[in-house]
């Protein structure tokens, strides 16, 4: 009989009570067991949802990030924490994640880095070689105890555990002694999330895995049935044979415990492929596939297809499967997508299969990545649309209307019970009614996928620098400025109707008059109007493009206390009209100087949306991009000459398996060049992306054929500038010279270094000078001194070539 489980679920609170709690701790507002409290009621909601599940998962739980949490258990902290006096573990983790101030000064944070493909960034590891693991266990055992107070002795826990390969992997490697930020360290070549699995991690291993031995032991003595051990490193077609053969090794030692939780291996994120037969090799008592995948790569899973029609799930290879231990635990239910599943089709394969095997039964991945519960919404998300969907607690009553079918019945025939089958039919109706509602709105045209090529570089470079009359090093800005409290009031009131159309317009054109004032002032040559009309930049496109349904409540944790709330793609993408028109025109009316128009990007929108599962999502990020070219169009009929779109998740977006980056790379630049396809020569695209480590992807880069882009490098001190080399076939680049992430002010000298750093790699006529990223989450006071004093730095540079006192 299948049983059911999950690998997590989100952890943030129904209404955010995690944030708000945790932003009310770090301001001193409220106190640690007033924190705890609100950790301690996060737990119970999240045993209170898998009520219904055979076995229960504990360990998910986490005040930051369980990557962060994991280096804390086993004491990975690094020499500049430990003297900072903070014997309590939460507080050395919130200083970890977040940096301290001592009296000999800051203490930077440790890296962040985004969890594989996901949106979700987790904290990267330091560890050095010298590294000595040691056990610290209260909060496993913290998490065991309220489950065990709220479920009594009998329900079967399992714990959930980074595993130790995939810890290690995604770690990095200081060398010893080493006191700086990891910031620019995690940033070497490394697969689509950025991680390197450095071969001097793979050292750690046996160390890490007598800890790991411990816990193990530790686990079972409190009475844990199961321990969940993730290794999603364990779906990526990229790892060294030496990687193989030392998750090998650290398995077979763990399984020589005498005492200890049955093993469940969890991989996730992809279908482990290529890894089958390292995993079953391994000696565990059940295996985790996920079958779904993340629908970005093209290649086919499972030994079948991935997802083409609506929730139509998994394909099931059996013969795959064979030599993988006979408790097989499917990930069946999208654990990352908002849509109903088709149970139906799922029921069919799952029944040639549940006399097989001891079946468990899960979403793909930990429900992490999703919204909590459809509960709250009503209002926002049309009621048919509605229908069709599941978050975190929908996914779970579909898990276990699952079993309930496949439980029911003899094994023949397989009949489920009166009420299974009621609940079958209910669930089948939602989705159809929500099908028919998608299917009026429009859903199914293909656009095109080729977008032709504009004229060679050097052409439409001369005609621009024509036309724009920029001096040598021009200086811009990446687009956002400080978002004031008094704007997002004005936001919300606009939203929520207590102020008119034209009280909004009003204080929106005031703010970019200013905005292009001040930017006049500091003397940046190419403006921006400052985004004030935006809360987020995807937020703001999706809710004036059809085909994006805005959610009430459907947030999802992006790293510690912050929170994203993704629209739902559900039909046909089109832009009912224009967009940013209005505000760019009226910045330009302010200015002599260029204002860039501002967009954000096709793969950008969908990667940091949840995408339709009926058709590819390549699909939508084409429907996309011939929305946006509609925008750039009308921006440069209106007299725009320079249009900046951004793909922030360019890279994110990138598929987690090597076998399918040349089809992404190829697929996702051509959506690029689709929204600036059919301007003139002299009009310059401009993209943006907030990293420079392009080492797995400077071909699609390459090809998006943008005449600027602009990228982060300052906190790496240009380092990363080294894989852009001439050959790259980029254009004109804007490396950040000044870390907007940082409230330091850079000094004008600390600036004009990082310039004639920037110039030893590139001609000063591809030169531009920027901020890393835009500047909304900073202050005013901060961003116009930085900005002045990069102004500064431009023009000393700027100078010295002038005067020929250096060469390029
Ligand atoms: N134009 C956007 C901004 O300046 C780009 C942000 S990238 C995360 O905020
Ligand atoms: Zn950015």
């Amino acid at each position: 009989m299948p049983k059911t489980h999950t690998l997590g679920l989100p952890r943030i609170g129904e209404r955010r009570e995690l944030k708000k709690a945790l932003e009310s701790y770090w301001n001193g507002m409220i106190n640690r067991n007033q924190l705890r409290e609100v950790g301690l009621e996060m737990q119970r909601l999240s045993l209170r949802y898998q009520r219904e599940l055979d076995i229960v998962t504990v360990g998910d739980f986490s005040y930051y990030d369980r990557m962060l949490d994991t280096a804390l258990l086993f004491d990975a902290v690094p020499q500049r924490f430990r003297g900072l006096g903070l014997y309590d573990r939460l507080n050395l983790g919130f200083a970890l994640a977040r940096g301290a101030t001592h009296s000999d000064g800051d203490v930077e944070p440790l890296a962040m880095r985004k969890w594989f493909n996901t949106n979700y960034h987790y904290i990267v590891p330091e560890l050095d070689s010298r590294c000595s693991f040691r056990l610290f266990p209260e909060d496993v055992r913290g998490q065991i105890r309220t489950a065990r107070r709220e479920l009594g002795p009998d329900t079967p826990l399992k714990y959930a555990l980074i595993g130790p390969a995939t810890f290690l992997y995604l770690s990095s490697l200081r060398e010893t002694g080493g006191t700086g930020s990891a910031a620019g360290a995690a940033c070497c070549a490394g697969d689509a999330c950025g991680a390197a699995g450095q071969a001097g991690a793979l050292e750690l291993l046996p160390r890490l895995t007598t800890v790991y031995a411990e816990l193990l032991g530790l686990l079972a003595q409190e009475g844990v049935a199961w321990v969940q051990l993730e290794e999603p490193i364990l779906v990526l077609d990229s790892l060294s044979p030496e990687w193989l053969q030392g998750i090998e090794v650290s398995y077979r030692e763990l399984q020589e415990i005498p005492q200890a939780p049955k093993t469940l291996l969890a991989t996730y994120f992809e279908f482990a492929n290529e890894n089958l037969e390292l995993i079953a090799r391994l000696p565990v008592d059940a295996v985790h596939l996920d079958l779904v995948g993340s629908g970005w790569g093209q290649q086919v899973t499972a030994g079948a297809k991935p997802q083409t029609t609506q929730g139509s799930a998994i394909n099931l290879d059996l013969s795959r499967l064979n030599g993988l231990p006979q408790q097989l635990s499917l990930g069946v239910l999208d654990g990352r997508g908002v849509w109903k599943a088709d149970l139906d089709a799922l029921l069919e394969q799952l029944r040639l299969f549940a006399h097989r095997r001891e079946l468990l039964l899960a979403p793909s991945c930990s429900l992490l990545h999703l919204p909590y519960s459809l509960e709250s919404e009503h209002g926002l998300v049309p009621e048919p649309l509605l229908a069709g969907l599941a978050f975190a607690r929908e996914k779970l009553a579909e898990l276990v209307l699952l079993r309930q079918a496949l439980c029911a019945g003899d094994d023949a025939g397989f009949t489920p019970t009166g009420e299974t089958q009621q609940a079958l039919a209910e669930h089948r109706a939602c989705r159809a009614r929500c099908r028919e509602y998608q299917e009026q709105q429009g859903c199914n045209a293909a656009p095109a996928q080729t977008a032709p090529a504009r004229s060679p570089y050097a052409r439409r470079a001369k005609l621009q620098h024509e036309k724009l009359q920029l001096p040598l090093l021009p200086s811009t800005t990446i687009g956002s400025f400080p978002q004031t409290p008094e704007l997002r009031r004005v936001r919300r009131a606009f939203r929520r109707g207590e102020i008119t159309g034209t009280a909004y317009t009003a204080t929106i054109r005031e703010e970019i008059a200013r905005t292009i004032k001040e930017q006049e002032e500091i003397g940046l040559d190419v403006l921006v109007h400052g985004e004030p009309e935006r809360n987020d930049m995807v937020e703001y496109f999706a809710g004036h493009l059809d085909g994006f349904a805005e959610t009430g409540f459907g947030w999802v944790q992006s790293y510690g206390s912050r929170c994203v709330k993704p629209a739902i793609i559900w039909c046909d993408i089109t832009r009912p009209e224009p967009i940013t028109l209005e505000w760019i025109g009226y910045a330009q009316s302010c200015t002599d100087r260029p204002v860039k128009g501002m967009l954000t990007g096709p793969v950008t929108m969908v990667k940091w949306s949840f995408p339709r599962v009926d058709i590819p999502v390549r699909d939508q990020v084409f429907q996309t991009a011939a929305a946006l070219a509609q925008e750039v169009r009308d921006l440069e009929a209106q007299g725009t000459s320079i249009i900046q779109i951004d793909e922030a998740a360019f890279k994110e977006a990138q598929p987690l398996k090597r076998l399918d980056w040349p089809g992404y790379a190829e697929w996702a630049s051509a959506a690029f060049r689709r929204c600036s396809a059919g301007v003139q020569d002299s009009t310059q695209i401009h993209t943006h992306m907030c990293y420079s480590d392009f080492s797995t992807l400077l071909d699609a880069v390459a090809a998006m054929d943008a005449d600027v882009l602009t990228i982060e490098t300052s906190r790496s001190e240009m380092a990363l500038l080294e894989s852009l080399h001439q050959e790259a076939g980029l254009h004109e680049l804007g490396p950040g010279v000044y870390d907007i992430h940082s409230p330091l002010i850079p000094s004008t000298e600390q600036l004009a270094r990082r310039i004639r750093i920037a110039l030893g790699h590139l001609p000063p006529e591809r030169l531009w000078i920027n901020p890393d990223c835009g500047l909304k989450t900073r202050r005013w006071d901060e961003v116009r001194a930085a900005l002045r004093n990069m102004q500064q730095a431009a023009e000393l540079v700027r100078a010295e070539l002038q005067s020929g006192e250096r060469t390029a």
